[in-house]
């Protein structure tokens, strides 16, 4: 975007009253000025020692401008060239000559507002002597030099005066009133709302102009060659106060010097050269713009020294403030600064570790390797970067940190302090190390060959091993975060019905629960899984409950062994028909049942004949074959209610349930007899055996397994006595004496040779 010229023009005057007031109120403001210096340059140059007219009217018109938009110089020019010659004709001069004046000034004037409003805008004009002395040319030695030549034309071709002389003065005139006031202008319209005089120091600069102005009305009487004297007050006040009492002693001392000189109390000192005159004037150029440079110079300097110290202090603010551990300390290890957080962390105040050696805030041996390792290096390299060290609070707490400092080096090249960032990675060690345990603790319970489900305090799966995860047929995040009880089914095995949750119970119950023996998990597609496991809860450091884990075993194996184990304390292992154990057992059941109900059942004892002779003829494992087909016979003729049991040796016990009579025991006995009576392959060969059978009925021949057994036994043997392969009813005994053993307890005979 174009800026808008007017504004553009007036923004070096932007605020300042002048460029506020009303365009006809500020050019008779303007003219009026104009008018009055107009009127004293005049007056000066008609004194009988001056030579030259010091006009300062160009430079007072040039600063009125430049607060004003062009526009408004249209009206402002004219009016101040009005007064311009209204002056001059007031004091004398005829039109014509006061005519010849006005293109020069107008000319002058208009440069030099045009050339201030330029420089204004240079942002380092107040404070750099280049620029400066830049401004001097531009807006004060340039318009002076033209205004000079088209005056000092014009005024020799209307009178009768040389060019040759009119011109230099004209120039020298127009030049000190331009040099002297100029500063003062740019100071103005340059300052903005900055103070005119230095803060504090306005007593000082009273004093300072008063000395100035003593020296400038004093010396020029009082003494040969015043200007040096002159010039010591205005280098004083450069040095110790700003630019605009530069300015203004400045043009105060051209004025009284030139007035001085006007009034004839400083007279030139004779010379050889033509322009005599002309130079007696210059020393007053050379007086004040070395105060002005210098006083720039200055301004730059404190200027910069602000600069500085904001920056340091900004630098030292970013330094102690921020959010990190820093620390600079000295080649000899001695702390000389501590970010505010570095004092945080070890819970120290900055006057207590200052100038202390910093290793006296490490354990002993993080210092050691300080002082043996990383400092050298240091030194050494100028540089060290992520050591790994120490640090001790105040509270006695360790730190664990690494460390990395740089040299400073002074002018010289030796280093002067070293600066130092320190890392907190106490935590960062600390979550490594967990992290590493829980790698471990994943790794473990991934390498164990148990399943482990790890549920939160809600019971909702947070882990699973690989093991869980392959039985439940589904991968571990596809759980993760479901109930425990949607993800697991567990069953009893006898009832196949659903198993209270164990983890529930545990985590309600705050203490180790487990699962029947005959738990069963539901596995993938439905596969049914025997386990045995346990779940404990999990508690926390603070003792709080933060969940329950279960570990379980697949014991398909383990507990198909015990139903082995279980079997064979009860079945024989030869024809795997139930043993004496569950015998008695199930007759036992049958007494009981019939006292509760009544009825009757029978109890079979058999005994293969002449076996000893299958076995002695045949062989021990052919013998083993007949038992076993006996076995079987007995098992496809009796019904699956009856139990058929070998006591051992050739000896088979039956128990018949439910029997109405002795008649239906008989019936079974024939049935028996015949079946075994068949011929049977035994060996490679076919052969025939028979069986002796003793027959005893609840509750006629005995209420007890022990009776019950020991009838049928002796009516076997009468059957074997009888002749065998037949069976005989226990005939009951006479009664027994008292206190006796009933007398039907026949003694077994020998068994045949
Ligand atoms: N093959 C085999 N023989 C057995 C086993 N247990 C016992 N025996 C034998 O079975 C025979 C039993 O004979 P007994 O019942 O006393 O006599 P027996 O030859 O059958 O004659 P009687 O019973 O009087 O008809 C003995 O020779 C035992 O050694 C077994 O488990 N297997």
């Amino acid at each position: 975007m174009k800026p808008d010229r007017n504004t553009e023009q007036t923004r070096a005057a932007s605020g300042h009253p002048v460029a506020q007031w009303p365009l006809g109120l500020a050019a008779l403001g303007a003219a009026a000025l104009y008018a009055s210096l107009a009127f004293m340059g005049i007056e000066i140059s008609r004194l009988p020692g001056s030579v030259a007219t010091l006009w300062y009217a160009n430079l007072a018109g040039a600063w009125a401008l430049a607060h004003r938009p062009h526009r408004d110089w249209l009206l402002m020019l004219p009016l101040m060239m009005a007064a311009n010659v209204a002056v001059n004709l007031a004091l004398g001069d005829a039109l014509l000559p006061a005519l010849c004046f006005v293109p020069a000034n107008l000319l002058e004037t208009a440069l030099a507002a045009w050339a201030v409003q330029r420089v204004t805008r240079w942002p380092e004009l107040l404070r750099s002597p280049t620029l400066l002395a830049k401004a001097l040319l531009l807006a004060g030695v340039a318009p002076a030099l033209l205004g000079s030549v088209v005056g000092a034309a014009l005024l020799a071709c209307a009178s009768e005066q040389d060019f040759a002389y009119l011109w230099p003065r004209w120039l020298e005139g127009g030049l000190i009133g331009g040099i002297s006031l100029l500063p003062l202008v740019l100071v103005l319209l340059h300052r903005r709302d900055a103070p005119l005089l230095r803060p504090g120091r306005r007593l000082e600069a009273v004093s300072l102009l008063l000395l100035s102005a003593g020296v400038s009305l004093v010396v020029p009487l009082a003494v040969p060659y015043p200007f040096v004297y002159i010039a010591l007050p205005l280098a004083l006040i450069a040095l110790r106060q700003g630019l605009a009492l530069t300015a203004i002693a400045n043009l105060m001392t051209s004025v009284l010097t030139g007035t001085q000189i006007g009034l004839g109390l400083l007279v030139a000192p004779p010379t050889t050269l033509h322009w005599q005159h002309v130079l007696f004037y210059l020393p007053i150029l050379a007086v004040i713009v070395p105060p002005i440079l210098l006083a720039t110079a200055m301004e730059g300097y404190r200027h910069g020294l602000r600069e500085l110290r904001a920056s340091e202090q900004r630098f030292r603010n970013l330094y102690t403030h921020t959010p990190a551990l820093l620390m600079s300390f000295l080649p000899d290890g001695r702390l000389v600064s501590a970010s505010d957080l570095w004092l945080e962390k070890l819970g120290r105040q900055g006057p207590e570790v200052l100038q202390q050696p910093f290793t006296r805030f490490m354990p002993a041996v993080s210092a050691q390797r300080m002082h043996d390792v990383v400092l050298p290096t240091l030194r050494r390299t100028g540089v060290c970067q992520d050591e790994p060290c120490q640090w001790l609070t105040a509270q006695g707490e360790l730190i664990e940190a690494r460390l990395s400092a740089v040299w400073e080096r002074d002018a010289l090249g030796e280093p002067s302090r070293a600066l130092a960032v320190i890392e907190d990675v106490t935590e960062q060690q600390r979550l490594a190390l967990f992290a590493a345990e829980r790698e471990f603790t994943e790794v473990t319970l991934h390498s164990i060959g148990d399943g482990v489900v790890a549920c939160d305090p809600e019971g909702r799966v947070q882990y699973l091993n690989p093991v869980a995860a392959k039985l439940l047929g589904s991968p571990a995040e596809a759980l993760r975060g479901r109930l425990f009880d949607e993800v697991i089914v567990l069953l009893d095995q006898d009832t196949q019905q659903r198993i209270d949750s164990p983890v529930q119970r545990c985590l309600r119950e705050q203490r180790v629960s487990g699962l029947p023996s005959t738990a069963l998990l539901k596995g993938a597609h439905g596969a049914l899984h025997p386990i045995q496991d346990s779940v404990a809860p999990i508690f926390g450091r603070e003792g709080r409950l933060m969940g329950a884990v279960m570990v379980f075993q697949d014991v398909r194996e383990a507990r198909a062994m015990a139903q082995r184990m279980a079997h064979l304390a009860h079945h024989d292992a030869l024809t795997d028909l139930p043993n004496r154990v569950l015998l008695q057992d199930r007759i036992e059941q049958a007494c009981e049942h019939s006292q509760r109900v009544g009825g009757q059942f029978g109890v079979m004892f058999l005994d293969l004949d002449h076996f000893k002779e299958v076995n002695d003829s045949l062989g021990h494992a052919a013998g083993d074959e007949l038992l076993r087909t006996v076995a079987r016979r007995l098992q496809t003729t009796l019904r699956q209610c009856d139990t058929i049991c070998r006591l051992g040796g050739d000896e088979f016990v039956v128990l018949i349930g439910q029997v109405d009579s002795a008649q239906d025991l008989a019936a079974v006995a024939d049935k028996v007899l015949a079946q075994v009576a068949q011929p049977c392959h035994v060996a490679g060969q076919t052969i025939t055996v028979s069986i002796s059978l003793g027959l005893a009925l609840y509750p006629d021949d005995g209420s007890t397994v022990e009776r019950l057994m020991k009838h049928a036994d002796i009516a076997m043997y009468r059957a074997k006595r009888a002749g065998r392969n037949r069976y005989e009813f226990f005939s009951a005994p006479p009664a027994a004496p008292p206190g006796g053993e009933p007398s039907d307890a026949v003694s077994r005979p020998p068994p045949p040779a």
